[in-house]
């Protein structure tokens, strides 16, 4: 039994789900998102509509391994991560991402703090079940939810980098889609939008390409079985799949150049992709 989830729920500070929603922005868009995005998020902080924002920056950290001249390599969508690869995973993502993205939005006039999962043990891990084959990547254990509702309390908007930590201190890669649903299971949230630059899972049929406004669970297998649902899209059905228990309702997957793409999904407009509990 985790006694640290169970106070953790207890706790009254604890705002548990209805206005708040977890938002995962993917290292494919966040360049290339426009200063509306963030006054979009803005907005929703505003009234009261809470998001929580995990990061990803994949495509940062592969620029960055580049330049060092460190190899880099996927296994199944997961970095494979020496320690090496770890120093500038955790440079990339705590320091150049999550500082970026909590400027842009202050540059709109928005509050944000940036944390990295390691600080206060904010998102606990353990090595994923292939360690031998992938390294230092971790699954999450455990997110404490009473640090981000504590900074939502004091009026940020929580940035979250994802790197794990464990009992010894040791650090982990997170996939930033699995650490975004771990953190919208723990905080009990109904909803995770996850952003990235497609708009949203698509489908071939009758040779045109379709965005599917609806998907189960027993649709994504079949479509990861075909091979229609592949690479980086892989996590994020996974995530979605592993997260649409208890609280969280729904998972829906938009494309972020969408103008005012949050506040649509968040009023109920049918946007790119639903995954939804069957
Ligand atoms: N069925 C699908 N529908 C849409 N995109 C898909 C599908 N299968 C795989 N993809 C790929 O997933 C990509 C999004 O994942 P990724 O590049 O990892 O984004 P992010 O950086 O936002 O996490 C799309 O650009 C597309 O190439
Ligand atoms: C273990 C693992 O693969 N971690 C990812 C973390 C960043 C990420 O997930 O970024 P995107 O959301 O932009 O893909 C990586 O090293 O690229």
């Amino acid at each position: 039994m985790n006694s640290t989830l169970n106070q953790e729920e207890t706790m009254p500070g604890n705002k548990a789900g209805g206005d708040m929603f977890v938002m995962k922005c993917g290292g494919s868009t966040l360049a290339a998102l426009p200063d509306s995005f963030f006054e979009d998020l803005k907005g929703l902080q505003e009234k009261g509509v809470q998001p929580v924002i995990v990061h990803g920056g994949g495509p940062a950290i592969s620029g960055n391994l580049e330049k060092l001249g460190i190899e880099t390599e996927f296994v199944n969508g997961l970095r494979k991560t020496t320690e090496d690869v770890l120093d500038v995973v955790e440079m990339v993502l705590a320091g150049t991402i999550n500082k970026q993205i909590v400027r842009r939005i202050q540059s709109v006039g928005g509050s944000a703090l940036g944390l990295s999962g390691s600080d206060g043990g904010l998102i606990e891990a353990r090595p994923v079940a292939n360690s031998a084959e992938v390294g230092w990547v971790g699954d999450v254990t455990h997110v404490k939810s009473s640090i981000l509702n504590g900074v939502m309390e004091m009026g940020y908007m929580p940035v979250v980098a994802p790197i794990g930590v464990d009992a010894s201190g040791q650090r982990y890669n997170i996939n930033a889609d699995t650490a975004a649903g771990a953190v919208a299971s723990h905080l009990g949230v109904a909803r995770m939008i996850v952003v990235t630059d497609v708009p949203g899972i698509m489908k071939s049929a009758g040779g045109e390409k379709r965005v599917l406004p609806t998907v189960t669970v027993q649709e994504i297998e079949d479509m990861i079985g075909t091979g229609e649902i592949y690479g980086g899209m892989i996590p994020k059905v996974r995530a979605a799949i592993a997260c649409i228990h208890g609280k969280v309702r729904e998972v829906v997957i938009v494309d972020g150049s969408e103008p005012n793409v949050l506040s649509r999904v968040v009023a109920g407009e049918v946007l790119g992709t639903r995954i939804v509990r069957m």
